[in-house]
């Protein structure tokens, strides 16, 4: 199977390097020159575990190649994936301004018989309306084109992004006709093993995928409010978690408690969900309630901080360590750490943060605050006041306390992640300050 992928970012990429080494030939289209001459000598701009080797595979076996426009390589597929980005813009409306771009150039050149896939997260009625503007376009070019559409949400999580692509949990395809859902269908089944095929319809699939952002982030928001009492009235939300979370009815996922959740799905999504809902004349108080507890959230830290240390952090050194939205990816968008180092630095403390993947983008988004990045984690935490654990990558579980009081002003951490042991750090005579552990559980 011949398919076209438009948008190489952290969805598009690895649905061009997947499908390639499932067998397909890919033409991947990127109109970001920075990134396609990256692509071009074998690189990529992100950090995602098994994604450059497969890429260079692809390449290797000549079944991936990168294109800066669509027009040059259309007429070498059947099938279109549009991975394009659905950002929030205004008051939290969807911006399809990528998509629409790209289905007027569809219309003008979509050959017959092609089904355009829409892989992006796009408001309800969505699907619809950007068949109408590749009909309308095809129409303006003088062309009568039959080709089909159908909606096919994507679900993997960055950080283990491929492996979500090839043993995804179910397949979504969302179709007004037997003909589109089939072919998508058809290709699932022949390159992955056993799928779980859903079929609905556009609008359904649509819905799906934001009501799967929903809930996961509502999740999130129940935990960490959960966590906040927990530390009021002296209980650990771990234990507390690791009960409900054995009730099959509950279930143990997304009951982390923490700084929040951010990323680049979650908070935009429920944006986008709350401005539909308006659309329709609904109002949505539990979303809007998901919303503002993990808004408040990313303050906790924070939080805890001034009560200990007082309004005027100048001449306080504070260490970070992590940075990036969750551990396995460089991806800085949306990310609680941007919060609480705003906050920190506005109260005029310094800060040496480290993260082991996300240092280039961070430090592009955090120019003008006093913020120094560290070569590693010991060193982030040097003269430190408090060291503060806001993403929880694998190598903040142990560390060597003994090295971490020697180098800090005071042994002092705050846990935004939950990632160390009480006991540990009690012996150590390490001060433990965890999200969701109230001063009297143990
Ligand atoms: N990041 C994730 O983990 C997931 C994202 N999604 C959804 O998938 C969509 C894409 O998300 P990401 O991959 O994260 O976005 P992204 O921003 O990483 O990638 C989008 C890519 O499209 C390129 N692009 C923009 N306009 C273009 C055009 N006219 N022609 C060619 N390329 C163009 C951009 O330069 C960028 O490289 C969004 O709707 C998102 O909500 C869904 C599931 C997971
Ligand atoms: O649409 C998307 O983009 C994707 O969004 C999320 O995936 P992702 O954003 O990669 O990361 P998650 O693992 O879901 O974490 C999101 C945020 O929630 C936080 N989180 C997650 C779980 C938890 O228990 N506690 C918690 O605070 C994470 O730290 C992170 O900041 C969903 O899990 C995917 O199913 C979905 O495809």
């Amino acid at each position: 199977m011949d398919i076209v992928v438009v948008g190489a970012g952290y969805v598009g990429l690895v649905a061009a390097a997947s499908f390639a080494s499932l067998g397909c030939r890919v033409y991947c289209v990127e109109n970001n020159e920075n990134k396609l001459k990256q692509l071009e000598t074998d690189t990529i701009d992100i950090y995602e575990d098994g994604l450059q080797e497969l890429i260079q595979q692809g390449i290797r076996d000549g079944r991936l190649s990168f294109h800066p426009k669509l027009s040059d390589v259309l007429q070498s597929a059947q099938m279109i994936f549009l991975c394009l980005p659905t950002p929030s813009v205004k008051h939290g409306i969807a911006d399809l301004s990528s998509l629409l771009h790209v289905c007027e150039e569809l219309g003008a050149a979509i050959e017959q018989d092609t089904l355009v896939v829409v892989k992006s997260t796009v408001p309800a009625g969505t699907t619809a309306r950007l068949e109408r503007v590749i009909r309308d376009a095809a129409a303006r070019h003088g062309r009568q084109v039959d080709f089909d559409i159908a909606m096919n949400p994507e679900f993997l999580r960055q950080g283990c992004a491929v492996q979500d692509f090839l043993h995804p949990h179910s397949v979504v395809i969302g179709a007004r006709d037997n003909r589109a859902a089939d072919r998508l269908a058809r290709l699932y089944a022949s390159c992955l093993h056993n799928p779980v095929i859903q079929i609905m319809s556009p609008v359904e699939a649509e819905m799906a995928k934001y009501a799967s952002n929903y809930l996961l982030a509502s999740r999130v928001s129940i935990i960490n409010e959960l966590a906040n009492l927990c530390e009021a009235v002296g209980a650990d939300i771990a234990s507390v978690r690791n009960v409900v979370g054995l009730d099959p009815n509950i279930g143990n996922g997304f009951l982390n408690a923490g700084i929040g959740y951010g990323g680049s799905c979650f908070p935009k999504d429920i944006e986008a969900l709350i401005k539909t809902a308006n659309t329709y004349g609904l109002d949505v108080p539990i979303m809007r309630a998901v919303q503002s507890v993990n808004d408040r959230q990313k303050q906790r830290l924070v939080a805890h901080i001034i009560r200990r240390f007082g309004n005027d952090l100048a001449g306080y050194r504070f260490a970070v360590w992590g940075l990036a939205f969750k551990p396995g990816t460089d991806d800085m968008r949306e990310a609680p750490s941007l919060d609480v180092i705003h906050a920190l630095s506005a109260l005029g403390a310094s800060i040496s943060a480290y993260d082991p993947a996300a240092r280039r983008k961070a430090q592009m988004l955090l120019e003008g605050t006093s913020v120094e990045m560290a070569a590693d984690k010991y060193e982030a935490v040097l003269h430190a006041d408090a060291l503060l654990i806001l993403t929880e990558w694998e190598e903040f579980y142990e560390p060597d306390l003994a090295q971490l009081k020697e180098r800090m002003r005071q042994p002092l951490i705050y846990d935004g992640r939950r990632v160390l042991k009480n006991a540990q750090c009690r012996t150590s005579r390490v001060e433990l300050i965890q999200i969701g552990a109230g001063r009297d559980h143990d």
